[in-house]
C-alpha cells in the first residue's frame, strides 16, 4: 500500500531556479532556488506576505512563474492541495469527496465507495450525508483531507490547514495530516511552529518573496538564523 510507510528521500520532484512570480505590480517570489525530492517533508514559513501561499500554488500549477526555470516531475494527478479555508460544493459531503474522485477518472460507484472509506478515515462517516456547508470550521478541514487522500496522491501541499480552527480541532486535523503524509512528500505552510516541529524534516523560511533559510528542522531551530527569521521563531515579529 502506497501509504505504508515513509519513501526513501530520494529523486527530486520540484525543482525551481531564480524563480520569479508576479502578480501585476506584486513581486510575490523572486529568484527562488529550491530543490524538493521524494519524501521530504517540506515547512514553508515566514511573515504575512512572505510567498508561502505563492509559492505553494506555483508548486500546484496554479499559478505560472513569471521568470526562472521551474521543473515538476509530479503529474497534477499524483499532488493534492488543502487550502486554509477548504472550497466546497453546495452537496452532501460524501458527494464533495466522491467528485474529485470522480474526475480524475472514477465510476461514480467507485467514487462514493472511496469517499465513504476516506471520510470513515477522518471520523466523518456519520456525517457523510450532510450538506457540506453545515459542517463545522474543524469537519470542512477534515473533509477536505478526506477529498484529497482519497486521491493518493504523491505530493501533499497544505497551506496553513489548521490556522482557522480552535486548539481540539487543531490537534486533532494535525494528527490525520501526520497519518495521511505517511508514505508520501509533505509540502506545508504554517505559522505555528510546534506544528512545523512535529511534522517537517526540513524548514524553508521566506522573507518578501526570497529563501533566506533553509535548513534541516533541527538545525534551524538551534540556529543561528538570519535577523527576521530569528525574530520570527521568537515570537517578537509581528
Ligand atoms: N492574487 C494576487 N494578486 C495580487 N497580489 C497577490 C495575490 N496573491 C498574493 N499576492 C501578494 O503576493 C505577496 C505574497 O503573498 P502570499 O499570499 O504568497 O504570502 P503568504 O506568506 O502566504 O502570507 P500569509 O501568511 O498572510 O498567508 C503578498 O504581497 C500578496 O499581497
Amino acid at each position: 500500500m502506497k501509504s505504508a510507510a515513509l519513501p526513501e528521500v530520494g529523486a527530486p520532484l520540484f525543482s525551481l531556479h531564480g524563480v520569479a512570480l508576479r502578480f501585476g505590480k506584486v513581486q510575490a517570489l523572486a529568484g527562488i532556488n529550491l530543490e524538493i525530492a521524494t519524501g521530504e517533508r517540506v515547512a514553508l514559513i515566514g511573515a504575512n506576505g512572505s510567498g508561502k501561499s505563492s509559492l505553494l500554488r506555483l508548486l500546484h500549477g496554479l499559478v505560472p512563474h513569471s521568470a526562472g526555470v521551474f521543473l515538476s516531475s509530479v503529474s497534477a494527478a499524483s499532488q493534492a492541495m488543502l487550502f486554509q479555508r477548504p472550497h466546497m460544493l453546495r452537496a452532501s459531503v460524501r458527494n464533495n469527496v466522491a467528485l474529485a474522485l470522480w474526475l480524475q477518472g472514477a465510476s461514480w460507484r467507485n467514487a462514493k465507495h472511496e469517499a465513504t472509506i476516506a471520510l470513515g478515515r477522518v471520523g466523518l462517516a456519520d456525517l457523510a450525508g450532510r450538506n457540506a456547508r453545515t459542517l463545522s470550521g474543524g469537519q470542512q478541514q477534515r473533509m477536505a483531507l478526506a477529498r484529497a487522500w482519497a486521491l493518493h496522491p504523491d505530493v501533499m501541499l497544505l497551506d496553513e490547514p489548521t490556522a482557522s480552527l480552535d486548539p481540539t480541532a487543531k490537534r486533532d486535523v494535525e494528527a490525520l495530516i501526520a497519518e495521511a503524509a505517511r508514505g508520501r512528500t509533505l509540502v506545508f505552510a504554517s505559522h505555528n511552529l510546534g506544528q512545523v516541529k512535529r511534522l517537517a524534516s526540513r524548514v524553508v523560511y521566506l522573507e518578501h518573496g526570497r529563501v533566506v533559510a533553509d535548513l534541516p528542522v533541527h538545525e534551524f531551530f538551534r540556529g543561528p538564523l538570519p535577523e527576521e527569521a530569528r525574530l520570527f521563531v521568537k515570537g517578537e515579529l509581528v
